[in-house]
């Protein structure tokens, strides 16, 4: 095929299944044809994923992509720190946070400041929660992201589809509340003062009462983490970044609060406490580089 079309570019696609017998596969086809980058799909086969690269590396041709799964969304760009990271069971929460921190930095400054204003002082509505659902649906991989939210850890149980469908409920949940219940300081408050709302919400969204219910706790579960770190002081700076001179006292009652936030398979992802601790520091790190 090489020899009919000319490429301007071979792109050696390989499963990562076959472990260290990449290494044979992809220096076999060097050989033949010119292979300027590597694709390795099926690393979510974890234990033969680092034996496959290790065996590409010693080809030196650089892998561009990998596949982590059967879905579009699981065709990721090869980063090598980030995948790094996965191995070592840190999870991908670092990955996370700059897919996060790259889609505010795409949106209007001063809403996002706004925004920021407002987390710092730990408030954080129905409405706000609702605006972090419709950006987490656009950040890709269902069950990463919702286990790296506290208080969602059992959402990221189930598969990517029932998961999404989930999700794609709650959204329609918050859309038949009004806007003074999204923009309550306290809308958990609000629906437990009057249990009318819940009835109307559901109606309106077409799930049970339950449901309902279930997402209000979850949602008050977050409200409530956000309220504790935006009350710890000297943490942040005007802007809403977390302050890269913050107080080793200060970031250790961030790290505690976000402990306690997330479940403890969540914890466990992020590599424990120290990973935590770890990942924070970076956090912190970015802020000043940005
Ligand atoms: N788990 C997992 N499955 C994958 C991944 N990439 C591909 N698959 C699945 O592997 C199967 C084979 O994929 P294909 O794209 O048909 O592979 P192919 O090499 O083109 O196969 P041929 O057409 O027979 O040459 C499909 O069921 C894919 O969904 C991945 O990264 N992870």
């Amino acid at each position: 095929v090489s020899n009919a079309i000319a490429p301007d570019s071979v792109i050696f696609v390989m499963d990562a299944t076959i472990g260290q017998a990449c290494e044979a596969q992809a220096l076999a086809f060097k050989r033949t044809v010119d292979v300027g980058s590597v694709i390795v799909t099926k690393l979510d086969s974890r234990a033969k994923g680092g034996g496959a690269l290790s065996a590409i590396a010693a080809t030196r041709s650089p892998v561009v992509f990998v596949g982590t799964g059967e879905h579009i969304e699981d065709f990721e760009q090869f980063k090598v720190k980030q995948f790094v990271q996965k191995l070592l069971g840190m999870g991908d929460l670092a990955g996370l946070i700059d897919k996060v921190s790259e889609m505010s930095s795409s949106q209007d400054e001063a809403s996002n400041a706004e925004k920021m204003r407002r987390l710092r002082q730990g408030l954080f509505t129905l409405r706000d929660f609702q605006e972090q659902f419709a950006t987490f649906q656009e950040l890709g991989s269902f069950s990463q992201v919702m286990a790296a939210i506290p208080g969602f850890g059992s959402l990221g149980n189930k598969n990517e589809l029932e998961g999404r469908d989930q999700f794609r409920r709650y959204l329609t949940v918050l859309d038949s509340m009004s806007d003074s219940e999204l923009d309550a300081a306290d809308g958990c408050r609000l629906f437990s003062n009057c249990s009318a709302r819940a009835t109307r919400v559901a109606r309106g969204s077409g799930v049970s009462e339950r449901e309902v219910r279930t997402m209000l706790s979850q949602y008050a579960k977050l409200s409530q983490m956000v309220r504790r770190v935006g009350g710890i002081r000297g943490l942040f700076s005007a802007d809403g970044d977390l302050k890269s001179d913050a107080s080793a006292a200060s970031m250790a009652r961030l790290q505690a609060q976000v402990a306690r936030s997330l479940d403890s398979r969540a914890l466990q992802r992020v590599g424990g406490a120290s990973g935590l601790q770890s990942l924070l520091r970076q956090v912190q790190r970015r802020g000043v580089a940005d």
